[in-house]
């Protein structure tokens, strides 16, 4: 209930199992796999479903790791096996192209998200504006949202809005978000963007505040909310779909979500599927506090096998350097010189 005036509050869910899940699952859905998540999703009444590569369109790469199927292939796949859902894919300038857009549009996607670093909406004008064009539903996503404070985080999400963008998201990327953080910036976007855009919040768990994030969210006027099956997602993982279904439901808070379908999705489809469900480590919690971009874990802990230093340490010197997406080298630099403080140590 909006506690002003009683009046049901409307939510729209987006499940991003299929796309930051990815991540956890190293780029390795099986288009099987998508298909079986992709009908539970539909099947529980969840409105967007994202399908992409965790880094979004054409991250499969060197750098971010290989999928196992072409995303293109998987957003067909998804888009062939639902019946209401809109598909919706992720977009990071620089690494996907309007191209990539037109390729995933023409296999059945419907929406797109355009994600950046939290200060530099103005690189994802020209996308707004082709995927406005190709007919296509569009959604912002302000990453790494703590990074900035809700004055300049707004004045980005007006850039976004006025290029095209539909809904702007505050993205905790690290999960360092606390409610009134994450409130006072949805507060901030939603007063300057009025009926110009919605406001969304997407939430990670490294402090397992994923879901008390999303419900101060929608508290403070956001009207988009993201998660994923089990929380599979980057770093701790995201907030739960079918905690924030269960808990949106107590609260009164219209979803359109039917939760018995969406507990079946997640036990009974996705938990099957996966090997190694995300947790709050030491590393993922140790992101959460220093505010590490949660994709950073995978190139962390493969730096911490070659160098022999442990991930959480080199989180948290990357933490403290401020390195964002896009800077995923340096991770090596801070365990190289990580291994040779130790080296030196241990001569001495
Ligand atoms: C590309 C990132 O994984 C987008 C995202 O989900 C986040 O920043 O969080
Ligand atoms: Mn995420």
């Amino acid at each position: 209930m909006n506690s002003i005036d009683e009046t049901p509050v409307r939510v729209r869910i987006t499940d991003t199992t299929l796309r930051d899940g990815s991540h956890a699952v190293r780029h390795q859905f099986t288009a099987e796999q998508v298909v079986s998540v992709a009908k539970a999703l539909d099947a529980a009444g969840v409105a967007r479903i994202e399908v992409t590569h965790g880094d979004g369109l054409a991250g499969s790469s060197f750098n971010y790791g290989f999928s196992k199927v072409r995303d293109i292939e998987l957003v067909a796949a998804a888009a062939d096996a639902v019946e209401r859902a809109q598909i919706a894919v992720l977009l990071l300038p620089g690494l996907g192209t309007i191209s990539d857009l037109r390729e995933a549009r023409e296999a059945g996607a419907s929406v797109v998200r355009v994600a950046t670093h939290c200060t530099e909406a103005d690189v994802s004008i020209q996308h707004f504006q082709a995927a406005r064009e190709m007919g296509m539903d569009t959604v912002g996503f302000l990453m790494l949202a703590h990074r900035t404070g809700p004055a300049e985080l707004a004045a980005q999400a007006r850039i976004m809005a006025d290029a095209g963008c539909q809904c702007v998201y505050v993205v905790d990327s690290a999960g360092a978000l606390m409610p009134h953080t994450a409130a006072a910036r949805v507060s901030a976007l939603v007063q300057e963007l009025g009926d110009d855009a919605e406001v969304g919040f997407h939430g990670h768990q490294n402090l397992s505040l994923g879901v008390a994030n999303s419900i101060a969210a929608v508290e403070a006027g956001a009207r988009q909310i993201d998660g994923t099956l089990c929380a599979l997602g980057a770093g701790a993982g995201n907030s739960p779909t079918e905690i924030v279904s269960a808990a949106f439901d107590g609260l009164g808070i219209e979803t359109g979500l039917d939760v018995e379908q969406a507990l079946a999705a997640a036990e009974e489809v996705l938990r099957p599927m996966i090997d190694r469900m995300p947790v709050a480590d030491r590393a993922s919690i140790v992101q959460g506090r220093y505010g590490v971009y949660n994709s950073f874990l995978l190139h962390a802990e493969r730096a911490a096998e070659r160098y022999g230093v442990p991930a959480y340490r080199i989180l948290k010197h990357v933490g403290e350097a401020g390195y964002v997406g896009g800077q995923e080298d340096m991770i090596i630099d801070v365990a190289i010189s990580l291994a040779n403080e130790a080296e030196k140590e241990a001569v001495r």
